[in-house]
């Protein structure tokens, strides 16, 4: 045996170890909670550099497709580092309340970090909790909006994702989910993807997150279309869905309503 075993251990050392070969295996949600705490703490500057800043536009348009209003109670999922969070605060005031929800501890542990570097008042209404968007810990028909970022595209089962929104979103509420846009359109598809492996891939690459942004390409891939997302809002039972695409149709923002 002992033969055997230094055989294959001699026939094994002169191959590359195995973190020569590591990839990033994003299959399941708890390989995507890794990935998310591993890209933490450069996802907000990757985020301005890559999208040229344009990715705060995005995120103030689907604020305003939400109708949250002053003293709201609103929620956003896969809140992450934060920003649709903040956002939704200066929309309700101090007088409302925001909860931002995320199952990465260390995207929470920058959003909370931002909460405290910069006061405002309306930043006091901010709680983030640690949870999954899959059984949210929270009442039914508790929120007056929801905003889910980037978000849905990430979770294994959206249409437990989508049937949680609907449960804890109250009667006649909106909610606005933004993400990549999974498009028809051949040319702007190769260009989404394109510019992925040219340019979102080689910047990550300097940061070490080569494969976690790889990760980006397959899961747009793996998305549903517009008409798709707004199929699998009313069967969880939304009375009305619109999928709007944005930016020539690189992002797209569903808005659904209870
Ligand atoms: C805010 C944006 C993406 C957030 C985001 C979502 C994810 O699911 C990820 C998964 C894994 C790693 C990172 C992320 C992630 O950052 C959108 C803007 C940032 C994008 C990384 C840049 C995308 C570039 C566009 C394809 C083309 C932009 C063209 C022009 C500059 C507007
Ligand atoms: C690309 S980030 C988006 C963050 C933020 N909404 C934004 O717009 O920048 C995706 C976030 O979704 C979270 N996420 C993915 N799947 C989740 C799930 N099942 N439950 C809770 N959070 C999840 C990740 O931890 C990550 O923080």
């Amino acid at each position: 045996m002992a033969s055997l075993q230094f055989g294959l251990s001699s026939s094994f050392a002169s191959l590359p170890t195995a973190s020569c070969f590591r990839r990033v295996s994003v299959r399941c949600s708890g390989d995507r909670q890794v990935l998310f705490n591993r890209i933490a703490p450069v996802y907000d500057n990757l985020n301005d550099l890559l999208s040229l800043g344009q990715h705060r536009v995005w995120k103030r348009m689907a604020i305003s497709w939400t109708g949250a209003k002053e003293k709201d109670t609103v929620l956003d999922i896969c809140c992450g580092s934060g920003d649709l969070t903040f956002l939704l605060s200066e929309k309700v005031g101090p007088t409302g309340k925001v909860i931002g929800v995320d199952f990465s501890k260390e995207q929470l542990n920058v959003a909370s970090s931002r909460q405290n570097s910069r006061w405002r008042a309306c930043y006091e209404s901010i709680e983030f909790v640690e949870g999954d968007a899959t059984d949210l810990p929270f009442s039914n028909c508790q929120f007056d909006a929801i905003t889910m970022g980037y978000g849905l595209r990430n979770v294994v089962d959206k249409k437990k994702a989508m049937q949680e929104m609907f449960r804890v979103l109250k009667p006649g509420g909106k909610a606005s989910i933004l993400d990549f846009n999974k498009s028809t359109k051949p040319f702007v598809a190769s260009f989404q993807e394109w510019m992925i492996d040219n340019v979102v891939v080689p910047v990550a690459t300097g940061y070490g997150l080569a494969e976690e942004y790889e990760y980006l390409k397959n899961s747009i891939r793996e998305f549903l279309t517009g008409k798709e997302l707004e199929e699998l809002a009313v069967q969880a039972g939304f009375s009305m869905a619109s999928h709007y695409e944005i930016s020539g149709g690189l992002m797209g923002n569903l808005v659904v309503t209870r």
